[in-house]
């Protein structure tokens, strides 16, 4: 059936995966080099979820192209927190890294482990923070 006139649809909104990756009670944090009015914010790796794609893969690919690692994808971690106005939501998963795999900041800044302790010590993206805030439970 056509969409009914004078009924406004918004597109769904661009989902942007992004995975916690926790090795002995740290998680990895990410600095960002770009765009400038995100660069030097820290975030967790990942990106957009390509047409086609699942999520589960472009969390995999995502973590192959920025850290040169496999992972194993897990469960979610916090809520679906809602980017650009709604036009997109950041999905974040737990992600164990697959043995021996070590990450390194391939298109990031810099990268750092954070224990619990160390969750505030880094300016994170404002998105992120409900999720940082699920952290403490599961370092
Ligand atoms: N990867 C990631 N992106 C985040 C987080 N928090 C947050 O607000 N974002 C925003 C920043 C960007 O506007 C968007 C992700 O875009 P991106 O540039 O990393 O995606 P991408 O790797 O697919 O990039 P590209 O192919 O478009 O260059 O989501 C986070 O923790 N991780």
């Amino acid at each position: 059936m056509p969409p009914e006139p004078n009924v406004k649809t918004s597109p769904s909104p661009r989902v942007i995966v992004a995975a916690v990756i926790i090795t002995d009670g740290r998680v990895l944090a990410c600095q960002r080099s770009a765009p400038p009015e995100a660069a030097g914010k820290w975030e967790f790796p990942g990106g957009k979820v390509e047409p086609g794609e699942t999520e589960e893969a472009a969390l995999a690919r995502e973590c192959a192209e920025e850290l040169g690692v496999r992972v194993a994808v897990g469960d979610r971690v916090g809520p679906d927190v809602p980017l650009a106005h709604g036009r997109a939501v950041l999905r974040v998963y737990a992600a164990a890294l697959l043995d021996g795999d070590v990450p390194e900041a391939l298109e990031h800044t810099s990268m750092r482990w954070l224990a619990v302790d160390q969750l505030n010590s880094v300016p994170w993206l404002p998105a992120d923070k409900p999720i940082v805030a699920e952290l403490p439970a599961l370092l």
